[in-house]
């Protein structure tokens, strides 16, 4: 049998996520939060759907964002006291208490269930990371069976995790690997294939 996994993953408040992305929704700041709600809600039910995970859940202060996420089935655990992404999921991994957990960013809005599964397949056993296409980033941290995540997310982080010893892991997943910052990024997950939600909330020069 497949070994199983818990995911954590962290949503900052929609008035403050995607700051990258603002000149992509034109300023408007309803258009902004719908569009970064989207990606979460798309990444979150791609996640969800694939097979051998076992239970996602996301961190997050936002009531709007864990209402919709209930929406979806998925359950959303309060940010802890320390601020910061890495503190977030530490909390987030200690409170699942799973037999092994990972974390996985909420941008990922062409992301295939078939592409995340390869992945977890790939790892096999080990504390492993998967970098955005750019090399620099992570977008998919996995604790190794009973171990902690150690995460080290933020700028460079591909290096940082690279460095505490994780398996570094690169295969044919461009679902996977196409993290949205900006609108580069937007562009070229709309030709991987948007979730519909991602795809409804788009702004209007993407049609
Ligand atoms: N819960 C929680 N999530 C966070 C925090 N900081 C970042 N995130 C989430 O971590 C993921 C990766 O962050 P980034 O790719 O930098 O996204 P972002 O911070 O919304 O984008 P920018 O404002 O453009 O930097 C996103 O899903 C964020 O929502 C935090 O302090 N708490
Ligand atoms: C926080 C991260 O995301 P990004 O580099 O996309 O901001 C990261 O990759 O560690």
């Amino acid at each position: 049998m497949r070994d199983e996994v818990d995911l954590v993953v962290p949503v900052k408040t929609l008035d403050r996520a995607k700051t990258r992305l603002t000149s992509a929704t034109g300023g408007d700041p309803v258009s902004h939060a719908a569009l970064a709600l989207a990606l979460a809600l798309d990444t979150v039910s791609a996640a969800a759907r694939t097979p051998g995970v076992r239970r996602v859940v996301t961190i997050t202060s936002d009531p709007a964002v864990a209402s919709e996420m209930a929406a979806l089935g998925v359950e959303s655990l309060p940010e802890p006291g320390e601020p910061g992404l890495n503190a977030a999921l530490r909390h987030g991994a200690r409170t699942l208490g799973s037999s092994r957990v990972g974390a996985l960013q909420a941008d990922l809005p062409a992301l295939r269930p078939v592409e995340l599964r390869a992945a977890l397949d790939a790892a096999a056993g080990r504390r492993a990371f998967v970098p955005d296409r750019q090399g620099t980033g992570t977008t998919l941290l996995l604790a190794a069976p009973g171990g902690e995540l150690d995460p080290r997310f933020g700028v460079g982080s591909a290096g940082h995790h690279r460095l505490s010893g994780a398996a570094e892991l690169i295969g044919p997943w461009p679902s996977l690997r196409c993290d949205v910052d900006t609108e580069e990024d937007l562009r070229l997950a709309l030709v991987l294939g948007l979730g519909v939600r991602t795809a409804n909330a788009l702004p209007a020069w993407t049609t």
